[in-house]
């Protein structure tokens, strides 16, 4: 699938473990176009996290090729990695980690200046907040905002510099039955109407059905397509 937006080919990655290495990537490939979802569920410790890494380009792989939208990684310096990942990725984290300080509307504008796009950012802002159904917040801090608020606020500011990738670590998982599936839909309506390829990592398997696809992770490996 040369158009795959994200491609993850034969990786593998270990860590040290006492005197040898722990294998927690064993020629792991994924391919992800433009416009779908694929959830990746296992066992905890079976390597989903360092899956996201490696494909946040955040975790260099031994070997295997990532390759975001369209372009090779392997052969990018650091800060040309950094420019990858502001540029071309959005990374939701389990915890949105927003800045006390900031306004939600302020979290996205950071966003953009930080990759050097000002222009227009305010109004994407806007969009953007208005697309996760919180129009009315954007001037709401953090501390004024509800647990499933904030996971709003961190999948718009994920999407504010229109990332070809969008990776998602349990987005679900400080969220009640209700809302986690609130944000699962969302994360399925906006992949397919931003056009991300999106990875997302879930330990929650009541709602995997809005995925187009869903893979097992298992001792490293990628089971199940
Ligand atoms: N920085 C690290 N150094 C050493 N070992 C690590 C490191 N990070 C992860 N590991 C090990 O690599 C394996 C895969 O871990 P990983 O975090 O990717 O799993 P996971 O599926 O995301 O787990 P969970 O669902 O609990 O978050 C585990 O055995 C873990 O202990």
């Amino acid at each position: 699938m040369g158009s795959s937006s994200l491609v993850v080919d034969g990786v593998t990655l270990t860590y040290p473990d006492g005197g040898g290495r722990l294998t927690a990537l064993d020629g792991v490939g994924l391919d992800v176009p433009a416009g779908t979802m694929t959830a990746v569920v296992g066992p905890s410790g079976s390597g989903k996290s360092s899956l996201l890494a490696v494909a946040a380009t955040l975790v260099t792989p031994e070997r295997g090729r990532v390759v975001v939208d369209g372009v090779e990684t392997g052969a990018l310096t650091p800060s040309e990695k950094a420019e990858l990942r502001r540029t071309r990725l959005g990374i939701v984290f389990q915890q949105p980690n927003l800045l006390a300080s900031l306004t939600a509307v302020e979290q996205l504008e950071l966003m953009a200046r930080v990759a050097g796009v000002r222009r227009g950012a305010p109004e994407r802002a806007r969009e953007l907040l208005s697309a996760v159904g919180l129009a009315g917040e954007a001037a709401r801090r953090p501390h004024q905002l509800s647990g499933g608020q904030r996971q709003r606020v961190g999948i718009a500011r994920a999407l504010m510099n229109e990332p070809a990738v969008l990776l998602v670590d349990e987005p679900t998982s400080a969220l009640d039955h209700e809302r986690g599936a609130v944000v699962m839909d969302l994360l399925a309506e906006l992949t397919r109407v931003r056009g991300t390829a999106t990875v997302l990592v879930t330990h929650d398997r009541a709602r995997l059905g809005v995925a187009d696809r869903v893979v097992e992770m298992v001792d490293g490996r990628l089971a199940g397509a």
